[in-house]
């Protein structure tokens, strides 16, 4: 049997992990998140680490050793060149992780959280794609609230991703998450029993 691979994604900040934590403990459903990852691909004695303390200096790193993300995302959240380079050699890491967790699951319906979906190409990887929406207004201030950063620097992240509203014409569902909590898990309850992944399938 095929499996059902949903893709979830949205903007920064608009509610995908308050989604996949939902379809985990409501659903019991596997969750492969591409931010874990990327984040396992730049552990420490990693060569992508060593690679990015190559590029920017000791600096880059923490007393410890571990990335200083929060510096490195100053960085490439600002410049979009070195946002690219920083993609290119942590982003053939990521697919590898999705194939293989993919490959190795015996589960029939898997949750992939891919912020970058539509922007790295991934959507022949998925069966159906669910996009997280919210309002630019409300992924600034969920941003700063939960990030805490200035305004400059949401908007810096929130522009580096493709605008919300060409993701939303690009979904097979859309979860509008510009209400309350309850109101999104209702939305999802609705999207996990639609069977759009079959109608998808080639005849
Ligand atoms: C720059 C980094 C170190 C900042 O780390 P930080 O802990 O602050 O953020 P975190 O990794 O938790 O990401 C939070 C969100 O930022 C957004 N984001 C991350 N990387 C990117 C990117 N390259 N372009 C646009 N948005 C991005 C995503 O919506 C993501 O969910 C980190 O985001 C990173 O390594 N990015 C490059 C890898 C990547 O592209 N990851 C996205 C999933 S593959
Ligand atoms: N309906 C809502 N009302 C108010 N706050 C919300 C709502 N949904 C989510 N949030 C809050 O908004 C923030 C972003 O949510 P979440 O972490 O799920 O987004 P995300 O899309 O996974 O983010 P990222 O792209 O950074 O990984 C969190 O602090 C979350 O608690």
């Amino acid at each position: 049997m095929t499996k059902r691979l949903i893709g979830l994604t949205g903007g920064i900040a608009t509610g995908k992990s308050t989604v996949a934590n939902y379809l985990h403990s409501a659903y019991n459903l596997p969750i492969l998140d591409a931010d874990v990852y990327a984040k396992d691909a730049v552990s420490i004695g990693s060569s992508t680490l060593a690679q990015i303390a190559t590029r920017y200096g000791k600096e880059i790193l923490l007393a410890d050793g571990n990335l200083n993300r929060q510096k490195l995302g100053e960085i490439v959240f600002k410049e979009s060149e070195e946002r690219n380079w920083l993609e290119s050699v942590i982003h053939p890491y990521v697919r590898n992780c999705f194939s293989q967790a993919i490959n190795e699951s015996s589960a029939n319906t898997l949750v992939l959280v891919i912020p970058l979906l539509f922007e790295v190409g991934l959507e022949n990887l998925v069966s159906e794609i669910w996009v997280v929406y919210c309002s630019p207004a409300q992924q600034q201030q969920r941003l700063i609230q939960r990030n805490h950063l200035n305004s400059e620097q949401a908007t810096a992240r929130i522009n580096s991703q493709l605008p919300i509203a060409e993701k939303v014409a690009k979904a097979d569902i859309v979860l509008d998450n510009s209400f309350t909590l309850e109101s999104l898990l209702k939305q999802v309850d609705v999207a996990i029993n639609k069977n759009i992944h079959i109608t998808k399938l080639p005849i």
